[in-house]
């Protein structure tokens, strides 16, 4: 909605019945109920038409990449594929740009992330992101930046993704905080030592400390610790309160979560919250035994 101010956009969707519905009402009410397509906004079931441009923006939940890129690999070559998904695929413990450099290596990974909830974009409110690729990406931030969506470059694609992937599993323990009554003081301290055991992972994993600072990372942890808008942050909350909570629902952080554990265990890199986030989500624990757990830590410098 946001980028046809820059010019014509098609919009691809993989369910026929769905694109005929928003062929004729001009809205996806299923997905982003109340907003109207612009007229530039071509919606179509046709990957060979929404394929035709050279960029191309991935928006579907992280777990069904892998599939999409393997599918489409022969006309997704020597396209940019914008990843605008937040994730770490649980079958290769990859990330969108990962994913794709494995799937396409013929095509330019990108990926676009940070504190933004659909609504508010196609709401036209003001809007931060970063655009992350290993290669100089100024014409493609031109490209994609619009009077409200402002995009910050980065040659750091793999914080990027990183701190995208795991503020989700992070906001699932601050959701947990806040539906089990156990206080904003509490959450204040998960999001800060939820931060460091991002950038402990990220950092050992090869990414730039920057990153993890910015945008992508600090920013849309905040936004989704602290905002009901998130799905993460409210599935965390049902957890916390024993409430059941719309299994239909993408919620990234939930198989982020078992990857990371994998992945941190892996490479011996300590990451508290994010096992317990795991370990809850499976409901192996309790949240008090949860709790307690972390409370119960060795004490440590910060
Ligand atoms: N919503 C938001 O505010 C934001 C979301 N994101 C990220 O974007 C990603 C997608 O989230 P979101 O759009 O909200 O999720 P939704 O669950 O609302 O929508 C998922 C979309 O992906 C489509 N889809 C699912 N599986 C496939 C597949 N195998 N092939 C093609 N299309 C598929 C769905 O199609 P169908 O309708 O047919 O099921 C639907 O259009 C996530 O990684 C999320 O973290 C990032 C920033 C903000
Ligand atoms: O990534 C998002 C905000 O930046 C959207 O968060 P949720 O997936 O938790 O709704």
């Amino acid at each position: 909605v946001t980028l046809a101010q820059n010019g014509p956009v098609t919009l691809w969707a993989r369910d026929a019945a769905h694109v005929a519905e928003m062929q004729s009402s001009r809205r996806n009410d299923r997905r982003l109920p109340m907003t109207v397509l612009p007229e530039n906004v071509s919606v179509t079931a046709e990957i060979e038409a929404a394929t035709q441009a050279p960029v191309l923006l991935l928006a579907m939940p992280m777990q069904q990449m892998g599939g999409f890129l393997t599918a489409h690999a022969a006309r997704l070559a020597g396209k940019t594929l914008v990843a605008c998904s937040k994730g770490i695929d649980l079958t290769t413990g990859r990330g969108p740009t990962e994913l794709i450099a494995a799937a396409c290596p013929d095509a330019r990974a990108a990926i676009l992330t940070g504190p933004s909830f659909a609504a508010d974009i196609a709401r036209g409110l003001p809007t931060a992101l970063t655009l992350a690729c290993a290669e100089d990406c100024e014409a493609l931030q031109t490209q994609l930046s619009t009077p409200t969506l402002r995009l910050y470059r980065s040659t750091d694609p793999l914080g990027a993704e990183l701190g995208g992937a795991l503020k989700n599993v992070i906001a699932i323990a601050a959701g947990v905080v806040i539906g089990a009554g156990l206080g904003d003081s509490a959450r204040a301290a998960l999001m800060t030592r939820g931060f460091a055991e991002m950038s402990r992972l990220a950092l050992r994993l090869g990414a730039r400390a920057e990153t993890l600072a910015g945008l992508s990372g600090f920013g849309d942890l905040v936004l989704t610790c602290t905002s009901a808008q998130s799905r993460n942050f409210r599935f965390g909350q049902a957890l916390g309160a024993g409430e059941d909570f719309d299994p239909t629902t993408t919620v990234e952080g939930v198989a982020t979560a078992k990857a990371v554990s994998v992945l941190a265990q892996r490479r011996g890199v300590e990451m508290p919250i994010a096992t317990m986030v795991a370990a809850l989500s499976e409901h192996r624990i309790t949240v008090s035994d949860a709790a307690q757990a972390l409370l119960s830590r060795p004490l440590k410098e910060e």
